[in-house]
Parts: C-alpha cells; structure tokens; sequence
C-alpha cells in the first residue's frame, strides 16, 4: 500500500522548517505537523527575542556610558514595557516567513496537533492515522526545571515565559550562568534590574575559554551583576507564587522578585512515543542518530535540538537540509559537527569555531592572538575589551578561533569560511581588508601566521636566496 506522505516532518521549529522546504522543492509530498507555533524555539522564545531585547538592553547602556564622548543623557530612563514590545513586534514582523500560508506555496502542507508514533511508518496526529514513506523527527528542546525543596511555591520563569513580562522584576535572580543565563541576565541588567546569577559551574560560560569567560565576567562587573560561581539552590521560599528568597547550598539567603531558570534543556519526546517506530533514544534522552542523521528505523531521520546536535539555530537548520536530503534523494550526506560557528550575544560577544587554542598541540600547530588595544577600530569606539586568536596547522591552514568584541558575531563569518574551507593564513592575509574595522583583529593574527612563515625554515631560505639573487643581478648591472 502507497503511504500517504513521502515525508512527514514533526516540528517546525528551525529544523522542521528547513527540512520541509528542501524535501518539497525536490517534489516530495511532505506534511509538517506542529502541536504549538509555526517557527518553533527560535522565532517565539529563542533567537529573535532575545537578540530584540538584547538591542534595547544595547541602547540602554550606551546612553548610560555615553558620558566618555561627552554626549549626556540625564535623567535617562528605561521603559520596559515599550521594550517588551520592540521584541514583539520583531517576532510579528518574522513570523509569516514561517506561516502555513508561506510553506503551502512551496508546497508544504501543515497540520496542527501532536503527532505521536504507533508503527515503523505510521503515526496519530491528535488521534487521526497518517503514512508515511519517510519521517523527520524535529521535535526540539524545553528548559530544564531544577529539583529542590520548595520549587512548587514558585512561578520560576524560563526562557519560555520571561516574554509575557510587561514589568521589569527589580530583583532577578537567575539560576544558570550558560548562554542563555548570560544573555537574559545581562540584557535585564541593563535595562535595570537588580541580577544576579547563580552557577555551578566554576566560571560564567563554562564551554567557552577561559578568557572569554574572565573578559565577560568583568564586564558583568561593570553592568552591577553579581556571579556566584560554584554554588546550588538548595531551597526556594516564596509566599505570593512570585517573589521569594532562594537559599544556596552554602546558607546564603537571595530575595528575589522573580527568579529565572537556565540551567540546561532537556527534549519533548514524551507524547511521540518514538519507541512504537523502532526509533532508539541515547542515554541522554536525544534521538540516537548516526552521522547521516538516521535514525535505528532506516525511514526516519532526525535533526536539530532533539537528536542532540549543539544547540543552534543555524546547526538546526542545516542538520534539517541534511536529513531531509537524505531522506528523499537516498543520499548519505553527513552533518559536520566540528566546524559549528558559535556566537553568545552578550556584550562583549563571545564568538568561535573549529578548534579552540587551548586544544593546539605544541609543534603541531600554531596559536596567534590580535588584540583588540591595538584595533585602531576598537580604540576608536573606546571597546578595546576583545581580541582574535587563531589556530594553525603547520601548513598555515586556519583551524579553528576565538574572536571576542562588539560584533565578534559578524567577523566570525570569515573565520567560519577559512576553517570551513581549510583555507591557509596567506589567503585571508593576502585579501585586502577594509579599514578600519573590527575585523582588522583577525586579519593581524592570519598576518601574524604568514610573518611567521616568512621567517622560519624554507620559507626564509628562500627568500633570503632570491633577494641574493636579486642583489647579485642588480649589482651586476652596474648599478
Ligand atoms: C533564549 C534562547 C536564545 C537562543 N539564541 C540563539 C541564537 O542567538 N542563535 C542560535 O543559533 N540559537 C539560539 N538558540 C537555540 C535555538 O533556538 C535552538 O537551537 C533551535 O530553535 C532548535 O531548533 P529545533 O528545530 O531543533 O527545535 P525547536 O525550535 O524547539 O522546534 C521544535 C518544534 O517541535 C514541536 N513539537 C514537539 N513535539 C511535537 C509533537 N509531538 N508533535 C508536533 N509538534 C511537536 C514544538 O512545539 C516546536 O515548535 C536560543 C535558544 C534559546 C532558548
Ligand atoms: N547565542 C546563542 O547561540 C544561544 C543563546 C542562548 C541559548 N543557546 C543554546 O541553548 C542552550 C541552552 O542554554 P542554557 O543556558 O540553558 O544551558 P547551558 O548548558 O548553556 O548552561 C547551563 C548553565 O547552568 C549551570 N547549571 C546547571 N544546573 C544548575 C543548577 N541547578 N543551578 C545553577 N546552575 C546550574 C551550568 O553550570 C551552566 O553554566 C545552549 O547550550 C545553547 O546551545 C544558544
């Protein structure tokens, strides 16, 4: 018997959306099925609200600090409201990219409701029976709540829900000193509140190096939030439901007025029921997939946050392009987990790829840092927190980097090409770049590699040959 889908896609977050696209411009007959928003993580709760509100949260602090060019802004005062409302109104203005108006005309045909697994090629779409020749299991992540005494007295707010906030909490208490601990809790920061973050872990943004850790916290320092790094909730007190007192491990008391949950995410495949089609879950709770992103059912693929792929929009989407491609073309493409670009948006942003300098290999590879106090650009702006370090084999070929500063994100872009590429430091080097930008600090590092070359070994033979060579002709002419 046909089935009555060549592909059912479950998710339309950044991974369901790209698969669907893709498997219906190669003709596929795909359904998409989402039990909540078109747009998933990214649209509603992730990305854009947070970049929207870490723009006001910018502008706040720019006017704060504006006194060093001699611009004063008095009396500066922040309407949070109007700022929640910024960041509406940019997820209203993305949103119909991603409607079941826009994916119809490329031929995608969407269903509202949660789909749940009941065979190797079949599933319920709130009760109704569907086929299936293939299906793309993009089904996400959701925050992570902690455990401890008393966390059912309290609304803990999470990145789910911190944007139905309408007034800015004086006293936020965030739990979590990750991504999006560091983002939210800066960007309330700056638009006024009272934060501060409770970490495990013994440094904020612990998966980064340590400097981008220290450069950031110190910036953390100058917007008034306080870090407790290494500690736990060990109780939450709350009367009203909102406000409260956390108490940490080590007995200190911290009123709060709202507190904030980033500790980490775990996925939604409770009510999909995936081992009804055969398909296996690692220990960890995500899709087990191999390097194609199959899953153990050879008709179903997964991608993005569910088969815990780094959790990134950008790594979402084309993990969705890679499945879905396999999927209907029969193809083997695999995902490369190595060379994911990442950005953390705070200020300054932490940026990197590929291979990080603490990973080189004395006499293997080569490390270069350009520091942004000798970025005319960074001077400029009076931003001279920030640098951009290399990595290299010896070949010159650009592994991996770190770029730390205003816009780390865009300069990223180059580095993610020339890691991607295995492009060498002569042909980032050799291209002019414009002056001045932000971007000179990396150009400086791959320049710092190729003088490097030019004065060891054969390199430097050869050189030092022809200008002899060209010394001996010269004079032999007379000159
Ligand atoms: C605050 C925050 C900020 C972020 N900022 C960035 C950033 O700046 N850059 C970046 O690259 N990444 C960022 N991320 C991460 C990024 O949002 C995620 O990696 C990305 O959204 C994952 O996409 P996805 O398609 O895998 O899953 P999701 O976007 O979570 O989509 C999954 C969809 O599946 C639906 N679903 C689940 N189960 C079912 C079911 N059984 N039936 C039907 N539908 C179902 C859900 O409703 C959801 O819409 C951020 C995340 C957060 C939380
Ligand atoms: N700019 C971006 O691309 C961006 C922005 C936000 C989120 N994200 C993605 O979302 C993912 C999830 O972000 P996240 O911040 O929730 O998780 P995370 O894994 O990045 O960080 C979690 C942090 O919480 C701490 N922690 C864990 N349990 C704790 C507890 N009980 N008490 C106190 N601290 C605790 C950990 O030590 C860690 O520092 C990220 O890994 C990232 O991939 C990306």
């Amino acid at each position: 018997m046909t089935a009555e889908w060549d592909l059912i896609v479950i998710g339309s977050g950044s991974a369901g959306l790209v698969a669907s696209r893709t498997a219906a411009r190669f003709g596929a007959r795909v359904l998409l099925v989402e039990r909540h928003r078109l747009g998933g993580d990214c649209l509603w709760t992730g990305c854009v609200p947070s970049k929207s509100l870490i723009a006001a949260a910018h502008a706040a602090h720019v006017a704060r600090t504006s006194e060093r060019f001699g611009v004063s802004t008095e009396n500066l005062t922040v309407d949070f409201a109007r700022a929640m409302g910024h960041v509406r109104e940019a997820v209203d203005t993305i949103a119909p990219h991603d409607s079941a108006e826009a994916l119809a005309e490329l031929g995608v045909e969407v269903l509202h409701g949660d789909a749940r697994f009941t065979g190797r090629n079949s599933l319920e779409i709130d009760g109704t029976p569907h086929t299936f020749t293939q299906a793309v299991i993009a089904t996400g992540t959701e925050p992570r709540l902690p455990q401890f005494a008393g966390t059912d007295t309290v609304d803990m707010l999470t990145s789910d829900s911190i944007w139905e906030l309408d007034e800015l909490p004086r006293n936020l208490v965030v739990l979590g000193g990750g991504a999006i601990g560091s983002e939210l809790g800066q960007a309330m920061a700056r638009l006024g509140s009272d934060v501060t973050i409770v970490n495990r872990s013994t440094r904020i943004l612990p998966s980064e190096d340590e400097r981008s850790s220290a450069i950031l916290q110190a910036s953390f320092g100058r917007d008034g939030i306080t870090v407790l790094h290494g500690r736990s909730a060990a109780e939450v007190v709350s009367h009203d439901g909102l406000a409260g007192e956390l108490v940490l491990d080590d007995g200190t008391r911290l009123p709060f007025d709202r507190l904030l949950a980033a500790i980490g995410r775990s996925t939604r495949l409770g009510a999909l029921a995936p081992e009804l089609a055969g398909v296996n879950i690692t220990k960890d709770g995500y899709i087990d997939v191999d390097a194609s992103l199959r899953t153990s059912n050879k008709r179903i693929w997964s991608a993005g946050d569910a088969a815990g792929l780094p959790k990134f929009s950008h790594v979402a989407g084309v993990s969705g392009s890679v499945a879905a491609t396999n999927a209907i073309l029969g193809l083997r493409r695999t995902f490369n987990e190595h060379v994911v670009p990442r950005v953390t948006f705070t200020s300054p942003e932490i940026a990197a790829v590929g291979m990080a300098p603490q990973d080189a290999v004395k006499g293997k590879h080569r490390v270069f840092t350009s520091e942004h106090a000798s970025t005319d650009r960074a001077i400029a702006e009076a931003e001279e927190d920030g640098f951009a370090q290399i990595v290299v084999d010896s070949r010159g070929r650009v592994l991996g980097g770190i770029i730390v500063g205003p816009r780390a994100g865009e300069s990223l872009g180059e580095l993610s090409v020339a890691v991607s590429a295995k492009l060498s430091t002569s042909v980032l080097a050799g291209a002019t770049h414009a002056y001045p930008t932000f971007t000179d600090a990396l150009w400086n590092a791959t320049i710092a590699d190729v003088q490097h070359r030019l004065q060891h070994g054969i390199v430097k033979s050869g050189i030092q040959l022809l200008a002899r060579i060209r010394r001996a002709t010269l004079g032999g002419r007379g000159r």
